[in-house]
């Protein structure tokens, strides 16, 4: 996406958000555009609402910057290391996603949900691979020990270039087919004819998003590929969850060692939504216990 369409829509949203600040829930970075609009008492020269568009548009573009410039870092050193060095602890790059999954696959908060959202993962953009989770909820019926069915699964469909996307709920890998960045998506549509059915329709709550990334610091900020895909959904899916009266769901992501960077080094926006937890191969890092508790 161009960085001048990026500005312009990180200002529109911005500017609807102007009266009703919705803040990540870590504290964002001292570099970032959030943190003028988290605490304007602190600077009130500085802060959003005495801006000038200038000031505004300039802030933006110095933080879309940063990210495009990570993003670039992350992406190099994720393809330029060997697969024995793709993790800093020395183990390969499949040592550290069986480390992850298996993680994942022994948390309470995962053999606790019924309905989750996933990725995919894609092995070219080198992510974090999401296989064994996946088998594990659509191979197995009914976890050991408890008695409810099978786990909804909803997985992403991205729907246009404008952010937005949707997760619908798949029951086989034979429901995934490419899409154009060689990324597995359901169709919208069954073999039968039926339509998939629609997180954001289920009658419902999810409990848990497995979520991906470029990178992570450990008070919860998180680099995507640019997209705005997922904040978007997961902006959208609160304000379904409290439109509902249903818990917020867990939030954790799927990370490598070298994805974990330094805290500050993520710019950010008001639009990111800060995760709740981060695995990496050599644990859970829990970033707001209180999201994990709802989970247990
Ligand atoms: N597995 C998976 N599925 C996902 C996402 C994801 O990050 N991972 N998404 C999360 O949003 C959405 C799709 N968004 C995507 C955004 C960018 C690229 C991508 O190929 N980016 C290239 C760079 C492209 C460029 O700069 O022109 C890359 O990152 O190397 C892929 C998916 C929905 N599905
Ligand atoms: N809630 C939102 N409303 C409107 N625009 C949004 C929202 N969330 C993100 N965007 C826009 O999406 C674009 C990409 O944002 P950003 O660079 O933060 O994406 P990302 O975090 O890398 O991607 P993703 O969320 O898909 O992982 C920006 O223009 C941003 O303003």
């Amino acid at each position: 996406m161009r960085a001048g369409r990026l500005v312009n829509k990180a200002r529109r949203a911005l500017m609807t958000q102007s009266c009703i600040l919705t803040l990540p829930k870590a504290s964002p970075c001292p570099t970032s555009l959030g943190s003028a609009i988290a605490r304007p008492l602190l600077n009130p020269h500085r802060s959003f609402v005495t801006m000038n568009k200038d000031d505004d548009s300039n802030q933006l573009e110095a933080i879309f910057q940063k990210k495009r410039s990570l993003r670039s870092k992350i992406r190099k050193e994720l393809k330029n290391m060997t697969p024995i060095q793709r993790s800093q602890e020395g183990i390969s790059r499949s040592g550290s996603d069986n480390a992850i999954q298996s993680i994942v696959l022994e948390a309470p908060w995962f053999k606790s949900s019924k309905s989750l959202c996933a990725y995919v993962s894609c092995d070219a953009l080198r992510e974090v691979d999401t296989s064994k989770i996946l088998s594990e909820i659509l191979c197995n019926p009914a976890e050991e020990g408890h008695t409810q069915s099978r786990k909804n699964l909803y997985v992403p469909l991205v729907e246009d270039r404008n952010s937005n996307m949707r997760m619908l709920k798949i029951s086989s890998f034979n429901d995934l087919a490419a899409n154009s960045m060689n990324i597995l998506e359901p169709a919208p549509v069954d073999c039968d004819g039926n339509q998939r059915e629609d997180v954001m329709q289920a009658s419902e709550p999810v409990d848990l998003f497995i979520i991906p990334g470029l990178a992570f610091d450990r008070s919860g900020r998180r680099l995507g590929r640019g997209g705005g895909y997922y904040d978007m959904f997961l902006k959208k899916y609160e304000e379904l969850a409290k439109a509902r009266n249903w818990k917020q769901p867990f939030l954790v992501a799927l990370s490598y060692s070298a994805q974990i960077v330094d805290e500050g080094a993520i710019a950010v926006t008001p639009n990111d939504v800060p995760i709740d937890a981060l695995v990496s191969p050599t644990g859970l890092i829990p970033i707001n216990p209180g999201a994990m508790k709802t989970c247990d």
